[in-house]
């Protein structure tokens, strides 16, 4: 459905030269979904805008829907939906004529618009709000009227950028309800950006990691965890911090289980990530004691899939995510 080959951005800003995407190389199946992750100015936008045809690549090819971007980018526009980050209904028309004229822009006759305006207000559940004005929508549903809009022309291959950014819990669980319904009911492919890492993590079944321009993971978020993060094996000695040496206990423990990350913290704590925690922890139990340490508590966690992105590139994507609403 997507084949991509080093496609890349680039844009002037004053004399400065920002490399937003530097080639993206990407297949996606028919039937897909995908969810593009990564932090505010990863290059997750441009992707998109690129592979919708809304912004020619510096250089790189892909073909999507079957139809070359670069030579026939209204191949493409006729079999793609696309939802970007701000909406696309307008103001003035009520929620089913926005619907109808858009049904009208793809070459569909009146009748053919209205018909297929009625089906998509009712996969999307928005048949009450069909005579309101876009307007008076509340969030969730104008977002739901932006996913009605990229459908109506039954794309088999839809793009989303950020759909639950700025959405109250709630409502953001009622448009992944939405999102799943399409690909269950239609086997819609779906690409979609979100720079929240829990809904990555449930709902996509391939997450693609996007850092700096590159592609850093690509794969499931339990692969991504199993590959790259590891269990979190957590204990607390009853010791004062400085009666035993937890470094060195922590560093038999790292050639031990050839755990990935170790740390002894406050509080006389040891953290190490191990492939399997339940296989891990009793054996650093026993290295505990063999040290003279005795354990007053012992945890273990499953990685998360920020846990990832801090293995991959030393940064926590929720740490930076929180600074900069904080900046902002
Ligand atoms: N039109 C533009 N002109 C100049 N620079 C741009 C333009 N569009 C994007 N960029 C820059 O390219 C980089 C990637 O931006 P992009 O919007 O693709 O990131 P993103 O991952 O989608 O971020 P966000 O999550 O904030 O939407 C950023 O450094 C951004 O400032």
């Amino acid at each position: 459905m997507i084949r991509a080959r080093g496609l890349t951005r680039s844009f002037k800003v004053k004399r400065e030269r920002v490399e937003a995407v530097r080639g993206l190389d990407i297949d996606v199946e028919p039937g897909q979904l995908v969810a593009f992750l990564g932090p505010n100015g990863a290059g997750k936008s441009t992707c998109l805008r690129m592979l919708t045809t809304l912004l020619p690549p510096t250089s790189g090819t892909a073909t999507v829907a079957g139809c070359d971007i670069a030579a026939d980018p209204a191949g493409v526009r006729a079999r793609i939906g696309y939802v970007g980050q701000r909406s696309g209904a307008g103001e003035n028309f009520r929620v089913r004529d926005e619907l109808v004229n858009q049904g009208r822009c793809y070459g569909m006759s009146r009748a053919q618009a209205r018909r297929r305006a009625d089906e998509v207000l009712e996969t999307l559940d928005l048949v009450p709000m069909a005579r309101r004005t876009p307007s008076t929508l509340s969030g969730g549903q104008r977002r739901r009227l932006d996913i009605a809009l990229g459908l109506v022309h039954r794309p088999p291959l839809l793009f989303l950028d950020e759909p639950t950014t700025g959405l109250d819990p709630h409502s953001r669980a009622s448009v992944w309800e939405y999102i799943l319904r399409l690909r269950e009911h239609y086997g819609t492919t779906l690409f979609l950006t979100t720079h929240y890492l829990e809904e990555a993590d449930t709902m996509a079944e391939r997450v693609v990691v996007i850092d700096g321009g590159r592609v850093i993971a690509d794969g499931t978020a339990d692969r991504l965890k199993r590959d790259f993060a590891g269990d979190l094996v957590s204990v607390v000695s009853v010791e004062p911090a400085d009666a035993v040496d937890l470094a060195a206990v922590a560093d038999t423990a790292a050639r031990m289980f050839g755990a990935g990350q170790v740390a002894t913290g406050n509080g006389g704590r040891v953290e190490v990530r191990v492939p399997r925690a339940d296989a891990a922890l009793p054996a650093l139990l026993r290295v505990l004691e063999g040290a003279g340490v005795t354990t007053a508590a012992a945890e273990t966690a499953r990685p998360t899939l920020d846990d990832v992105f801090l293995a991959l590139t030393g940064r926590s994507l929720e740490e930076s995510e929180r600074a900069e609403e904080a900046a902002a």
